[in-house]
């Protein structure tokens, strides 16, 4: 207190590396206050464009994605934070959408300050020690909305997290949320797992055997995938229970050419000139499932980057 820091440093002992980490968030800029951070402009048209152009295969989410956060921002008043859980198979763009939605809501975007990334295997990875993270996460989380009420939080491993920690972002979640003074209702809150995956890499598979066009898939047609994945144990929480989050939204497997795409997308990013034959190259060198049709990627994009890495040096 008094030099910026809140007084969090107390109550996070343990691990070095999560102490740093969760620290980051707490600092309070000398120079800007948190709204300076924020975009001025709503992220309607940016972030349209950004799901457009940058995230591949994922017209569910997409959509989904696009009207909670224009919906949530460009109301001043709402009257919960937003509450987003996403599910899919790894490598299909979950941690990457949760980025693109930081790049149009804060002028620093994924960099800025007020977005927390949170890993449930690497922060807390004892699953004996619920009693103590629980409380480590609760003040974490209401150290950083009392520095920026616009804060936002991911957290990764949803599925990993020990059995009742997350139950503590319950009263966050709620309507009207003010705890110890501090208001909750302009935060971001979102939620990645795997918990799913199968079940909606099973609908798409059944559509490509069909013949049906994968654009063609509905979020009616996951709706049966995600709920039971949500109701059979998925965080065994109590949010699910009590109806806290706002959205549940499917991440699909992904296609040879949705591979090729990253990797397109990769090179750009990396300022070299996209080449179709290398990305295809590329591509063709990862494991494609269920044989021997070969449809999906297995690790959907996650590698492609680094293939790209390991070939250009
Ligand atoms: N649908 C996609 N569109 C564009 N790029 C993607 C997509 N999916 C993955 N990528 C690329 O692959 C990288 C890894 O994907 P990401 O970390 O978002 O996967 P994830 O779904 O969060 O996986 P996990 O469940 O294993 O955490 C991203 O940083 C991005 O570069």
């Amino acid at each position: 207190k008094g030099n910026g820091y809140c007084s969090i440093t107390l109550v996070l002992g343990g691990n070095s590396v999560g102490r740093v980490w969760l620290l980051r968030g707490l600092h309070a800029s000398d120079k800007e206050k948190p709204a300076d951070q924020m975009q001025l402009m709503s992220p309607v048209s940016s972030l349209k464009d950004d799901l457009k152009n940058k995230l591949f295969g994922q017209h569910v989410a997409s959509e989904i994605i696009f009207k909670a956060v224009t919906g949530f921002m460009s109301n001043k008043n709402p009257k919960k934070p937003l509450a987003l859980s996403l599910h899919g198979p790894t490598g299909t763009g979950k941690s990457f959408v949760s980025q693109l939605i930081a790049d149009n809501i804060y002028k620093k975007g994924r960099d800025s300050q007020f977005v927390h990334l949170f890993s449930a295997t690497h922060h807390f990875p004892h699953q004996d020690q619920t009693a103590t993270y629980k409380s480590q996460l609760q003040d974490w989380i209401k150290g950083n909305v009392r520095n920026c009420e616009r804060s936002m939080f991911i957290f990764d491993e949803m599925d990993k997290m020990p059995p009742g920690v997350i139950d503590v972002t319950e009263p966050f979640l709620d309507f009207y949320p003010r705890l110890d003074g501090v208001s909750f209702q302009k935060s971001i809150f979102i939620f990645l797992s795997n918990a799913g995956a199968d079940n909606i890499t099973q609908t798409a598979l059944d559509f490509w055997k069909k013949g049906r066009d994968r654009k063609e898939i509905k979020l009616k047609d996951l709706e049966t995938s995600l709920s039971a994945s949500v109701f059979n144990g998925f965080f065994q929480s109590s949010l699910i229970d009590c109806d806290m989050l706002d959205a549940f939204i499917p991440f699909l497997p992904l296609e040879y050419r949705h591979v090729v795409q990253c990797v397109m997308a990769e090179m750009k990013a990396r300022g070299l000139q996209p080449d179709k034959d290398e990305a295809d190259k590329l591509a063709r060198d990862l494991v494609y499932f269920p044989k021997p049709e070969n449809v999906f990627a297995k690790s959907g994009c996650k590698t492609s980057g680094t293939f790209y890495l390991l070939h250009s040096d």
